[in-house]
């Protein structure tokens, strides 16, 4: 155990979904070790897995934080197996798991056939997946994420939660309640694995669906964008993606709606919380609390904060009559979490923002926090390279077609979304700035610890918001 904590604490922080600010940990601490074999294991078997669960801490307690590490151990390695090692010692080699068809195998099964083994518990009531008799084929999907996801017969994908806290996770508990609503905008859910954490439990994994004939819609816009300095021509999406040229701004129109039926499903399955003055007046007081919290982390925030405090406290002051109840969102809606297909679009990804507390995400939270965070997605997009071609930088001269490409993509957006729900928005004008503040403020802390090359991008939303601040949102 001490070996295997002195070896994760150099592993750790080579892998892209531990957010190690380009730090080691100060310290890695093994809390559990769940083993687990395969269903029909023999005392001869060669290999074997554990799920090992470790608490990291660093230095300034930033990134710290419970972690699952699935693990396999075997004395040789396979010809054709080469992956991910993590130690090698005393004729041993300890290696990710997640890159051992034979171990995630293993895993697929134990969920499959509900057999547990302590520690380890799948999630009764959910169909399975239907396996063959051979051994199963699955590879890491190898998409930036903050999880690891792993294709399975090209038909499943076993997503592995990294980072880990006590109860069922938001994505597991968001899902449950749109397959009780009967949605068909989500893969389909078909099983969960919750190991020990502590006194409590924790959800480690899900199974779901795999949408193969997708493009996810974070493609789709890139492709979509008009050259930098054109005038916004639509043009043919990428080879092999299954839709008409130009397709996409009535796509985004339909996004919309999609996005409108998840929130009626959630509503209808997770309930709603009418909006009270002491409810606007915490919104208010938690977005301040959070752009003080960032203005800490990135100082370019400060100069705007007089403007951005004049709209939070506009929250605040709201006639609450007619606003839109709370209820269960997706909470960290972006391009790159829909999944456009031939049948609609598909939504993935509930687990809300992975910076904020877990209380906050299992929370209601109005539905316009979902919109803000799309619209702000499409000015993300703006700022990209078209598939082969040149961005804009934010704010520069070029930029004038992208601005237009931007605004009339969010339009549609709302557009589709008010003939779902039956009110646009855009009529929130005032709670959907400080959504839109309070997305970007959030997008500027994360882009600072994760992708620094990207702050300029919602910082200058910040900006261009705060310059806005008494027209309709504009970013
Ligand atoms: N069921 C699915 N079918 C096809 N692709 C998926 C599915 N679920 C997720 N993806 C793709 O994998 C990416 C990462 O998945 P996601 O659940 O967002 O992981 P993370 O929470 O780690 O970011 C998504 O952005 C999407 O492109
Ligand atoms: O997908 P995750 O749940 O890991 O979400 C996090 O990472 C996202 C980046 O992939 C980040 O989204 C930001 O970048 C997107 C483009 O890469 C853009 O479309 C989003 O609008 C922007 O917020 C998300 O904020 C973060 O929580």
């Amino acid at each position: 155990m001490p070996d295997l904590a002195v070896a994760l604490n150099d592993w750790l922080p080579s892998q892209s979904w531990f957010p190690s600010g380009g730090r080691s940990p100060v310290r890695t601490e093994v809390l559990h070790i769940h083993p687990f074999a395969p269903v029909d294991d023999t005392p001869a078997a060669r290999v074997r897995g554990v799920v090992a669960v470790v608490r990291v801490h660093h230095a300034d307690g930033a990134g710290g934080g419970t972690y699952q590490v699935p693990l396999g151990v075997r004395t040789s390695l396979p010809t054709g197996l080469r992956p991910d090692v993590i130690a090698q010692r005393l004729g041993v080699v300890l290696y990710d798991a997640l890159g051992d068809p034979e171990l995630v195998d293993a895993l697929i099964r134990r969920i499959a056939a509900r057999r547990g083994v302590p520690g380890l518990c799948p999630q009764a009531g959910l169909p399975g997946p239907r396996l063959p008799a051979r051994p199963l084929r699955s590879r890491p999907l190898g998409v930036e994420q903050s999880n690891t996801s792993v294709l399975v017969e090209d038909r499943y994908l076993l997503k592995v939660f990294r980072r880990l806290e006590p109860g069922t996770n938001p994505d597991l508990e968001v899902q449950l309640l749109l397959r009780d609503a009967g949605s068909r905008s989500v893969p389909r859910l078909l099983g969960a694995l919750t190991g020990r954490l502590g006194r409590s439990h924790a959800t480690l994994a899900v199974l779901q669906e795999y949408i193969a004939d997708a493009e996810d819609g974070w493609r789709s816009a890139l492709t979509d964008l008009p050259e930098a300095g054109g005038a916004g021509r639509e043009v043919p999406p990428s080879p092999g993606a299954a839709h008409e040229p130009g397709a996409f701004a009535t796509a985004v129109r339909d996004l919309g709606g999609a996005v409108a039926e998840i929130h009626r499903e959630l509503a209808r399955a997770g309930g709603t919380a009418a909006v009270t003055e002491s409810g606007t007046a915490a919104l208010a007081a938690g977005m301040r609390a959070r752009f003080d919290a960032a203005t800490a982390e990135v100082p370019s925030l400060a100069p705007h904060a007089e403007p951005v405090l004049a709209a939070y406290a506009a929250v605040a002051a709201l006639p609450v009559h007619g606003l839109w109840p709370d209820q269960r969102i997706h909470g960290d809606l972006h391009l790159g979490q829909v999944l456009r297909t031939r049948r609609g679009w598909r939504i993935v990804d509930f687990e809300g923002e992975p910076n904020a507390p877990l209380d906050e995400r299992r929370s209601r939270h109005s539905p316009l926090k979902d919109v803000a965070g799309m619209l702000r997605s499409f000015d993300y997009a703006a700022h990209h390279d078209r598939p082969g071609g040149a961005a804009p930088a934010p704010g520069g001269a070029r930029g004038g077609a992208r601005d237009a490409w931007r605004v009339r993509r969010q339009a549609a957006f709302c557009g589709g979304y008010a003939a779902v729900a039956g009110q646009d928005p855009r009529e929130f004008g005032a709670l959907l700035t400080a959504h839109l503040l309070d997305k970007a403020v959030y997008e500027a802390v994360y882009e600072t610890r994760r992708r620094p090359e990207l702050a300029a991008i919602p910082l200058a939303a910040v900006a261009r918001l705060a310059a806005d601040i008494n027209r309709l949102p504009a970013a």
